[in-house]
């Protein structure tokens, strides 16, 4: 579905995206991980054409993402890391904007549906201010998420809340790859990495350590000679600076 071919990115002189070539495919849910300055962010903004990488291409279901136009935007879903949000509107009025960015209209239905599966339908009238942390970052996917995108790209969306938010923002990404969707995750907690990824992706000096199925990302670790405390995932996770 998605395919970089050597992208590279450079902030001014600063590298930080070095050759990065990389296939997703339809229904997985990839972990992008890495440690801090790694560029998953990066890279994620570049697959959901919202920065220009410096060279290199990203290619939707085998067509370059320059050459579409509109389209692309109603297919993708893009939940940034920091909240994108008007705090001084209301929940509902909050919906109200971010689906008139969407060039087909967005049913009230569909609007409902997603408010209510996140938890979110009592708060309609509420400003987004007065919101928890948690109810901030459930709004946050929701708007991103209204016009039903078949890849979903997050970034860290789960930073900062509680546990029970979090385990509820996990249960609705999970029917989101039950529906068939195509996520690519980014997240520094080995819990929810574990949990809902399918397949890892470790970016590390500006390139792709690794890319494979999540079950056999420990195996990966050992045969390379990665030290760990123990065989776990989170042991794994915690010492990405290695690969
Ligand atoms: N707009 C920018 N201008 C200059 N440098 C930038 C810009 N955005 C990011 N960087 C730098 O690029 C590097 C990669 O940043 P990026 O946010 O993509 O990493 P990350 O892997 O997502 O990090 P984290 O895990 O901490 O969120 C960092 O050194 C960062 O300071």
């Amino acid at each position: 579905m998605i395919e970089l071919r050597n992208i590279k990115k450079k902030y001014k002189q600063k590298e930080v995206l070095n050759g990065v070539s990389l296939n997703i495919s339809s229904g997985v849910i990839v972990g992008l991980v890495g440690p801090n300055g790694a560029g998953k962010s990066t890279l994620m903004k570049i697959i959901a054409n919202i920065l220009k990488p410096s060279s290199g291409e990203v290619f939707f279901h085998g067509q370059s993402v320059k050459e579409i136009k509109k389209g692309f935007y109603e297919k993708i879903g893009y939940v940034p890391q920091d909240l994108a949000l008007y705090h001084t509107l209301s929940v509902a009025d909050n919906i109200a904007f971010w689906s008139t960015l969407s060039a087909t209209k967005i049913s009230d239905d569909k609007i409902n549906e997603i408010i209510t599966t996140v938890g979110l339908a009592e708060m309609l009238p509420v400003k987004v201010e007065q919101l928890s942390g948690g109810m901030k970052r459930k709004l946050n996917i929701a708007v991103a998420l209204m016009h039903n995108p078949e890849l979903i790209i997050m970034d860290e969306p789960t930073v900062g809340i509680d546990i029970q938010s979090k385990l509820e923002i996990i249960t609705f990404i999970q029917k989101l790859k039950n529906e068939g969707k195509t996520i690519i995750y980014s997240s520094h907690d080995a819990y929810e990495v574990e949990k809902l990824c399918d397949e890892i992706v470790i970016l590390n000096g500006g390139q792709i350590k690794y890319h494979g199925l999540q079950k056999e990302l420990v195996n990966a670790a050992r045969e390379k000679g990665h030290l760990m405390d123990d065989d776990s995932f989170t042991a794994v996770l915690s010492k990405l600076g290695q690969w």
